[in-house]
């Protein structure tokens, strides 16, 4: 046999839930026995970093820096993430080789029963430029205050710091967590790549790319790469209130929703589309053309 793949992963409890849950479907998918994958868990500037929006220090690269300095160094073989942290443009040297099948997309609200059960004026806590101006849009009496930390700190400050909370289902649900009412996608588009988790290797260790290649769940991949890519289109920084969902369907066509939306949720742009990734891959890229053609210069003004 060969010798055991190093998975490098954050330290977070989320993220060493997910890192496991990659561990055992490779482990499973390859007849190895369970805990043959070893774990190397890495520090990043993003854990580092507490006491700041991460938008202001230099955004989503330093939830992976580190991370990609280890696999490109060798020093792993391949790294776990949730996709929804990881930059839309990734260096050549690394290869997205693996997603396991999305969980539940949805955002949950913590504090509430819904959105609209909140009370007059409630003072929400969430360091997401997405979920302040979704929830503004809708409820433009509500506050809005950026909250950072693990998912277990920030539900600790439901009740005493803030009314409530907004966090994605997957997470919560990956932790064993039951709290929060989830809201519809409809009411609130998830950001690109939420609920994904994703697996990358070196772009020339064809083995571990095989090896990936074999938990990789396709449809799951589909759609990451088409929100991916709409994202990458409307450009914009970790400021920039964007959402994006593709559904791929049994035929393999992908329905992609998106939207952009101004800070404070008062404008917005939306659009949707349904096509065929394998003849028209283009399509996400249009679809972001179209929406920042017809965004309202204060949207505008927070992408490309
Ligand atoms: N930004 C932190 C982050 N990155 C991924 C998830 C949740 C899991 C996922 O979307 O896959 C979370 C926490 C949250 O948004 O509630």
């Amino acid at each position: 046999m060969q010798r055991p793949p190093i998975l490098g992963t954050r330290g977070s409890p989320l993220a060493l839930a997910q890192a496991r849950m990659v561990a055992a479907a490779l482990e499973q998918a390859h007849g190895w026995e369970p805990g043959f994958v070893q774990l190397r868990t890495v520090r990043t500037s993003g854990d580092r970093i507490q006491d700041r929006p991460l938008a202001e220090v230099g955004g989503k690269y330093l939830w992976t820096k580190e991370l990609d300095q280890h696999l490109i160094a060798g020093e792993t073989d391949f790294s776990v993430h949730s996709m929804k942290d990881v930059e839309s443009v990734r260096p050549a040297e690394l290869h997205l080789a693996a997603m396991l099948p999305r969980a539940d997309v949805r955002d949950r609200v913590v504090g509430a029963s819904s959105i609209n059960d909140l009370s007059q004026g409630a003072l929400v806590g969430t360091s997401s430029p997405r979920r302040a101006a979704q929830l503004l849009r809708r409820r433009p009496d509500l506050q809005t205050v950026s909250i950072r930390g693990n998912v277990a700190t920030r539900l600790g400050k439901v009740g005493t710091e803030v009314d409530a909370t907004l966090l994605a289902a997957a997470g919560l649900d990956r932790l064993g967590i039951s709290e929060g009412c989830a809201i519809e996608t409809d009411f609130m588009l998830p950001a690109p790549a939420q609920a994904a988790v994703g697996a990358e290797c070196r772009s020339e260790d064809e083995g571990m790319r095989a090896l990936l290649a074999a938990i990789n769940h396709l449809p799951t991949c589909a759609a990451v790469h088409a929100e991916r890519a709409f994202a990458r289109e409307v450009g914009g920084s970790c400021h920039s209130p964007v959402a994006a969902l593709a559904i791929a369907g049994p035929d393999g066509r992908l329905w992609l929703r998106a939207e952009l939306l101004s800070t404070d949720g008062s404008e917005q742009v939306a659009g949707e589309v349904r096509y065929d990734p394998d003849n028209a891959p283009e399509t996400p890229r249009q679809l972001a053309r179209d929406l920042l053609d017809r965004a309202p210069p204060s949207v505008r003004a927070l992408f490309a």
